[in-house]
């Protein structure tokens, strides 16, 4: 394998310790990348050695130890493995202007073997970079890494899109979406398409609806400077959860060869659309007030540091949309995920018809059928019905369930193996980043039209819920 380059450019950041480097850390030592060399790049005036401690916290903090210690490895509690800790011994740090053509040059130009750059910065400043990068020479097979969110909208995307095709091909160019690299998310897979029980069940002849539900607890946690310009739906909706749903609802790949893969995904987004044609019918939207949340009070999010509290931003989203496909059309999927929610809830719940008629005489319990995929933790469980203990003629719920087990890398691990390896398979493609755009963004302009009120909340609080509307 050739030699591999990583540059980071908004190195200093909040997204490079938290994900980034905790996830390289636990790809190096599961042992691959042998002979990275790692480059941070930022405005910061940093040099070498605080880049280096910054790498060996992240390292050491997170993601290099778990993956050391799910295989088994005994490392002591504050150290990273020798293969994270050589590539942090010989990090650099160059200062740069990330929207400078020159100081880019200068950076690539200091750089040998196979590059990958990663735009780890805030949409705008991502788009600027790339535009000064159009008047630098790349290294013939650079990859290009971008962030969610891809974007503030459509049009914007496609106009990144198309400055990105000037740049590299697509196959080089990597959309992040972490989620794709969560084994939960991923065993959806799984599940699906390796048992002969679930996959023909999971159509609009069986099934009543499905939620995709991602409740926090976790509030802004110093967040505001990327948060507040998203709100709740670009955070989590328009990306995470729409790339659940599309697995969720895709029909099976022959192979899981990236064209295929994202080809079947793109099929099930570009049928998708909001429930009905009114968004105040089908969105919703809301933000937490002060409250308390496992023993912390919380302040409102108008409150907190940094925000503007007359931007309106969003901190829980809700909307209901309908998958247009033979398969799926009438089933209304509810998408939702809020932050400082009291009762934590991370998963994609399909809720299966009532059977046709139950005969007289078994009584009792009437619960639909239900298959849940946790996301966290990381589960499936069947609820049904059997006749349980005591009268054989009266019915019990039971569940089954079984964890899945963590993956062997942390999202971004996973997510980064793919840039390496030069497989674009969890990246999302260009097309499908438009669309995951076209999806929300009826209710978007709802929204900042004033159709929707902004509802409130208070932290630590269920939050509000839509009235699921009838089928159509
Ligand atoms: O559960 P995870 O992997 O931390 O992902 C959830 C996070 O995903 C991020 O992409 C969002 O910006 C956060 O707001 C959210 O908390």
């Amino acid at each position: 394998m050739t030699d591999q380059t990583l540059i980071i450019l908004g190195a200093t950041g909040d997204l490079t310790a938290r994900l980034l480097l905790p996830g390289l850390g636990a790809l190096l030592t599961a042992g691959h990348v042998p002979g990275l060399t790692l480059i941070g790049a930022a405005t910061d005036d940093w040099d070498d050695a605080r880049w280096r401690q910054r790498v060996h916290d992240s390292f050491g903090a997170h993601g290099a130890r778990a993956a050391s210690q799910s295989a088994g490895e005994q490392t002591p509690e504050s150290d990273t493995s020798p293969a994270a800790s050589d590539v942090a011994d010989r990090a650099r740090y160059l200062r740069t202007d990330v929207t400078s053509a020159d100081d880019l040059r200068g950076l690539l130009g200091s750089v040998e073997g196979s590059v990958a750059i990663f735009f780890a910065l805030p949409p705008a400043v991502t788009a600027r970079a790339c535009e000064a990068l159009l008047d630098v020479d790349l290294p013939p097979g650079t990859r290009l890494v971008l962030e969610k969110p891809f974007g503030t909208g459509s049009e914007q995307a496609a106009e990144l899109n198309g400055l990105l095709a000037r740049l590299v091909p697509e196959e080089q160019v990597h959309r992040v979406d972490h989620f794709l690299g969560k084994s939960t998310v991923l065993n959806i897979l799984g599940l699906r398409f390796a048992n002969r029980i679930f996959e023909p069940l999971l159509d609009n002849t069986h099934v009543e609806a499905v939620d995709i539900v991602f409740d926090e607890n976790l509030a802004l946690e110093g967040r505001a400077g990327y948060y507040d310009k998203a709100g709740a739906l670009a955070d989590m909706i328009q990306s995470h959860l729409l790339q659940i749903l599309a697995l969720l609802t895709m029909e099976a790949p022959f192979t899981l060869a990236a064209a295929e893969f994202r080809d079947r995904k793109a099929d099930v987004l570009r049928a998708t659309r909001p429930w009905s044609d009114d968004p105040a019918e089908c969105s919703l939207r809301a933000r937490y007030t002060a409250g308390d949340l496992d023993g912390r009070s919380l302040p409102s999010y108008a409150d907190e540091p940094g925000v503007d509290a007359f931007r309106g931003t969003e901190t829980l989203a809700e909307l209901v949309l309908a998958v247009d496909t033979w398969r799926w059309a009438g089933v209304p999927f509810r998408l939702r995920s809020g932050k400082a929610v009291g009762d934590s809830r991370k998963e994609a719940v399909i809720t299966f018809k009532k059977p046709p008629r139950v005969p007289d005489g078994l009584t009792g319990c009437d619960q639909p059928d239900r298959l849940r995929i946790g996301f966290g933790p990381d589960h499936l469980a069947l609820d049904f019905n059997i006749n349980g203990p005591g009268d054989p003629f009266e019915l019990d719920a039971v569940t089954i369930g079984a964890d899945f087990g963590a993956g062997d890398l942390p999202p971004y691990g996973e997510v980064l193996r793919g840039v390496f390896a030069d497989d674009p398979t969890l990246s999302v493609r260009a097309d499908t980043a438009e669309q995951c755009w076209r999806i929300v963004e009826p209710v978007t302009s709802a929204w900042r039209a004033g159709k929707v009120p902004l509802l409130e909340y208070p932290a630590g609080s269920a939050g509000p819920s839509l009235f699921l509307p009838s089928s159509r």
